[in-house]
């Protein structure tokens, strides 16, 4: 495949190493300095990039005719408005806020986790992300992938950032250590004992992996699709 990388950074480069390893070939690298650019000349395009882009980067995708796969996260509020677009346009989409097949089992988890807790009032939910210091949102895109895991299962509402008073919300710790690159945990605490889930990822190459895996999928599909239809889980 010929691929667009929307976004040069440490995911952009990562997913380099990859698709190189697979065979594909790496057509476009656009980053904060590139001015214009043809997306048609490329098979399938991924974006990495920063929330203030994505959506202009994917809807020009959708445009041109361009399959596209996303993981930027921090842009998701116009999630509904790209899927409108991609659906006029006829075009293809995966966005994902975690592309790692060890955390879409643990968004599985946590789900099937949500579902037991839901009754135990004596619980109180917490969540805990642990991300380098160079991230620009918080909290990250797969720690509201969790906590809307929890919202589906239970009488939990929304979340909030560090703490809340309110029962119907779900409080996320969100904290910012050097190097790290990506740690997420969902704990349930009462008097009694405490009961944690935890995923931690050792480096970026689950998400680089799954994100090529996923542009592999996605050529010559139509569709709005998620990492489930990808993994089938
Ligand atoms: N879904 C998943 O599995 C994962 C998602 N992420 C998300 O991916 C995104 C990127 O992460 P990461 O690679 O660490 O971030 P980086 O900051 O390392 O990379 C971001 C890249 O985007 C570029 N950029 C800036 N403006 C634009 C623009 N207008 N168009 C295209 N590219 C632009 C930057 O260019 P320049 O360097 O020149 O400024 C840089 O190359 C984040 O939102 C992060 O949360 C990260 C890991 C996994
Ligand atoms: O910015 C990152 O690095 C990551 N972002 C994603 C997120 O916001 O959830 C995924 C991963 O945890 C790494």
């Amino acid at each position: 495949m010929k691929i667009a990388l929307l976004g040069y950074g440490r995911m952009g480069k990562a997913i380099e190493k990859i698709a190189v390893e697979r065979g594909h070939k790496i057509v476009l690298k656009i980053d904060v300095n590139t001015q214009e650019y043809d997306i048609s000349i490329a098979d399938v395009a991924i974006d990495f990039s920063i929330p203030n882009s994505a959506f202009d980067n994917i809807t020009n995708c959708f445009k041109n005719n361009v399959p596209v796969v996303s993981g930027t996260t921090g842009w998701l509020d116009k999630y509904g408005e790209a899927v409108e677009i991609c659906k006029k346009e006829n075009g293809a989409f995966i966005s994902a806020t975690n592309f790692s097949l060890g955390v879409n089992i643990f968004f599985e988890l946590n789900e099937q986790l949500a579902k037991m807790m839901s009754n135990l009032s004596d619980y109180n939910i917490t969540m805990e992300e642990i991300h380098h210091t160079q991230k620009l949102d918080a909290p990250s895109g797969t720690a509201i992938t969790l906590a809307e895991g929890v919202i589906k299962h239970t009488l939990k509402e929304n979340w909030a950032l560090d703490v809340t008073n309110s029962n119907l919300e779900i409080p996320i710790v969100a904290k910012r250590i050097p190097e790290v690159p990506g740690t997420h945990s969902v704990s349930y605490s009462s008097s009694i004992d405490d009961i944690e889930i935890k995923h931690t990822a050792h480096n970026r190459k689950g998400f680089a992996l799954g994100a090529v895996v996923a542009a592999e999928w996605l050529i010559g599909k139509n569709g709005v699709f998620s990492m489930k239809d990808v993994l089938g889980i």
